[in-house]
């Protein structure tokens, strides 16, 4: 969790079934405004599992409505931190939060990100935002525990901006997977598409939000994004990522391969459920002896299959796709083979695929700050829909402590 020294959240039980939202009470999507909410210019943070830097991007919102959003940036990590990130990933159920290691990594996060805000506030012409929306890094994310690192309390006194951290931990303690949380984002950009339409995120991981015709809200977590591919080109060609698919473009699917990846208990669980970037990390195993452009045609292909495998109630019209694995024009292929529907970047309506997510975290942080809903039952399987995120503001400068105070008063 982005606060110093907390530990990962625990979760009692296990989850839940994709179903529509039943509960009338509950408000499926977050389009309703509310003319009291108060426009909040926010910044937001989130580096992904990719483990490629951080991306930053500014979003003008009451929480329900955007009305504004960009600029945006990406601060690539050092190689030095991508490695110790990289080994903490691997070694995260076994460390405690004080461990050196942590407190290394998460100091080292901790200054990116403060650089990325500042960096991205003087871009956008020397603004002071109301407010930060800090991700953290996910260093764990298993059934029942969720982890993100970083350094909220420094972010805030170092930007002098109040910050909303720890988004995850509330669901996961309450009975959520804690992921994925982008799908009321996703919901408030849809307004007024024609449904059903869905959102695909593919990150180091991939994502997806449905929109049904009744304005359902139904997420989770599909299964691989690009980090296994990441991993296997990395291995075998030493470069980060099969860059505009050259290296799948030219290989052929293994199809028993493909079947034995496909062949993971994941897939047989029912939605809501989220992933950690190593779930299929075992998989690769199963690659050996293909060579690197057959490897990467397979795991293109089995990153589209779990889109096109996810039981929906409605198949989607249309699919908008953010995330780097947009950028894949073999992955695009792929899912374009495998969907019905169309399949487009999510350019095609005029969002920033690259900036969607840190977008994201800004329109969660103003939803934390108003105490609304950051999940439902249908996104993380939390038994109600819930808000989160904790508020660090404690080493603000007077003035702007008075200001985080009147924004308080409108928390419902
Ligand atoms: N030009 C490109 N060609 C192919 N793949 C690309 C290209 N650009 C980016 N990618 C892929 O996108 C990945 C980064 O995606 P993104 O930034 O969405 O991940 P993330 O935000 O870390 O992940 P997550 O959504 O899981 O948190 C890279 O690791 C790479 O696999
Ligand atoms: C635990 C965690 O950090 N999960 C990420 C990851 O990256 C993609 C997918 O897995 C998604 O569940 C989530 O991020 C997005 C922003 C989310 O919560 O919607």
């Amino acid at each position: 969790m982005a606060g110093k020294h907390a530990p990962p959240a625990v979760r009692p039980d296990p989850p839940h079934s994709l179903r529509p939202m039943t509960d009338a009470s509950a408000p499926a999507t977050p389009t309703t405004p509310d003319a009291s909410a108060p426009r909040l210019i926010t910044v937001g943070l989130m580096s992904g599992t990719s483990l490629d830097g951080v991306d930053a991007a500014i979003l003008t919102t009451d929480g329900t409505q955007i009305f504004s959003h960009g600029p945006a940036l990406t601060l690539p990590y050092s190689p030095a931190l991508r490695t110790r990130l990289r080994a903490l990933l691997d070694e995260a159920t076994h460390c405690n939060a004080q461990d050196a290691q942590v407190l290394a990594a998460e100091q080292a996060l901790t200054d990116v990100h403060v650089q990325a805000v500042l960096t991205l506030c003087d871009k956008a012409g020397g603004i002071t935002p109301d407010l930060i929306g800090f991700h953290g890094q996910t260093i764990l994310h298993e059934p029942g525990r969720t982890w993100q690192i970083g350094d909220a309390a420094q972010l805030s006194a170092a930007t002098n901006t109040p910050v909303i951290h720890d988004f995850r931990s509330a669901d996961v303690l309450a009975g959520g997977e804690g992921a994925p949380l982008a799908p009321l984002y996703h919901a408030a950009l849809l307004h007024g598409q024609p449904a059903p339409v869905a959102v695909l995120n593919i990150g180091g991981v991939a994502n997806m939000t449905l929109l049904t015709q009744s304005g359902d809200v139904l997420a989770c977590d599909t299964g691989p994004g690009n980090a296994l591919l990441d991993d296997w080109t990395f291995q075998h060609t030493g470069q980060r990522y099969d860059q505009d698919g050259t290296l799948s473009l030219r290989g052929t699917v293994n199809p028993a391969v493909l079947e034995r990846l496909l062949d993971h208990p994941f897939f047989s669980r029912p939605a809501p459920k989220s992933l950690d970037r190593l779930s299929f990390h075992k998989g690769l195993d199963y690659l050996a002896g293909l060579s690197a452009e057959d490897g990467a045609a397979t795991l293109v292909a089995f990153t589209a299959e779990t889109v096109a495998r996810m039981p929906l109630p409605a198949a989607p019209q249309a699919w908008f796709v953010c995330g780097g694995g947009r950028h894949n024009p073999a992955l695009m292929a792929a899912l374009r083979q495998r969907v019905a529907g169309t399949v487009q970047p999510v350019e095609a309506l005029g969002w920033d695929g690259d900036a969607l997510e840190a977008e994201c975290f800004g329109f969660l942080a103003a939803r934390s700050l108003l105490g609304l809903p950051l999940s439902l039952p249908t996104t993380t399987g939390v038994p109600r829909p819930l808000t989160g995120g904790g508020l660090t503001c404690g080493s603000l400068a007077p003035s702007r402590f008075e200001a985080c105070a009147r924004l308080m008063a409108h928390r419902t």
